[in-house]
């Protein structure tokens, strides 16, 4: 058995520390993994929107990569906001030689509206890095991109997730319902059958950052050994609990709580 479990992920940078690489890591710290991150672009943003963007270097992309594989195992990783062509194709190369569990969040556009993909870059994301994806975690803009087809209900959600395996190849897909009016339900489907997930929609504005902390929280589960449905699970729980407790920090869209319900909601891991 492993002493420790590790989690990558590879990212943008949220300064106001409540989406991109700061929530992934304290997602990673909260439910017990060794986090280790590789920044794609440094991002300046807060709760109101993104102000500027500066993409480092692919070569020095790739150097962040090696450092971490010639040096440590990686039990599971993550991708969120990868900019552009060049990026995604160091990323994925270097994914190919990695055999751990690969979560890919489509990133494509913040909370706030602003895009954080070049556009002519998302077919690649769809076609060359969705396709090494063990798990792709959509929200509902982003299925209706990959699939070009609108999807509104549940029944066009179950069948985005099955149609984004079986022709675009992702191991499994995971369409998220934050978008949809009612109970917050995300469907995924695992190449074998649908799952579905359901909680309580919550009344707040506050949901910065809410898709990378879903997706970091899978990413520590299947690298601590869970199974697709029940890390999934168990994210659903965490993502729903920092949600509810979510902080009214910020003039925009406030970020997730990862902090004051510490006690109350994560003794379930501590
Ligand atoms: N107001 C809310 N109440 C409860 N759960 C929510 C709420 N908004 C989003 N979620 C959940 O948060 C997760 C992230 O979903 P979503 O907001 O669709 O993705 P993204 O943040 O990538 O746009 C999903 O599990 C979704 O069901
Ligand atoms: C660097 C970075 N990555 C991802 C996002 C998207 O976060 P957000 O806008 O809050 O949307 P969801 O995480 O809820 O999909 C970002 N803003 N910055």
């Amino acid at each position: 058995m492993r002493n420790v479990s590790t989690a990558l992920t590879i990212a943008g940078t949220d300064p106001s520390g409540g989406a991109g690489i700061q929530a992934d890591l304290k997602t990673f710290q909260e439910l017990k993994s060794y986090g280790m991150s590789v920044i794609t672009s440094v991002v300046s943003q807060n709760t109101t929107g993104v102000k500027d963007v500066h993409h480092l270097p692919s070569e020095f992309l790739k150097s962040q990569l090696e450092a971490i594989s010639s040096d440590m195992p990686v039990h599971a990783l993550k991708t969120g906001m990868i900019s552009n062509m060049e990026m995604m194709k160091v990323i994925a190369e270097w994914i190919e030689s990695i055999p751990a569990p690969y979560v890919m969040d489509p990133v494509m556009v913040a909370t706030s509206g602003d895009a954080l993909i070049e556009e002519e870059s998302r077919g690649y994301l769809r076609d060359h890095l969705l396709p090494l994806a063990s798990l792709v975690t959509p929200n509902i803009p982003e299925a209706e991109y990959i699939l070009g087809d609108e999807v509104e209900s549940h029944d066009d959600m179950k069948n985005a997730a099955e149609q984004i395996c079986t022709r675009f190849g992702a191991g499994a897909a995971l369409i998220k319902g934050g978008h949809m009016k009612g109970e917050a339900i995300d469907f995924l489907y695992d190449g074998k059958r649908i799952h579905e997930f359901t909680s309580e929609r919550i009344d707040t504005n506050n949901t910065h950052g809410t898709g990378c902390t879903y997706a970091a929280a899978i990413t520590a589960f299947l690298g601590q050994g869970h199974t697709l449905p029940d890390a999934v699970e168990e994210a659903k729980y965490f993502v729903t609990e920092v949600i509810r407790h979510s902080f009214d920090l910020g003039q925009g869209s406030g970020p997730t709580n990862h902090f004051a319900t510490r006690e109350e909601v994560f003794n379930k891991w501590l």
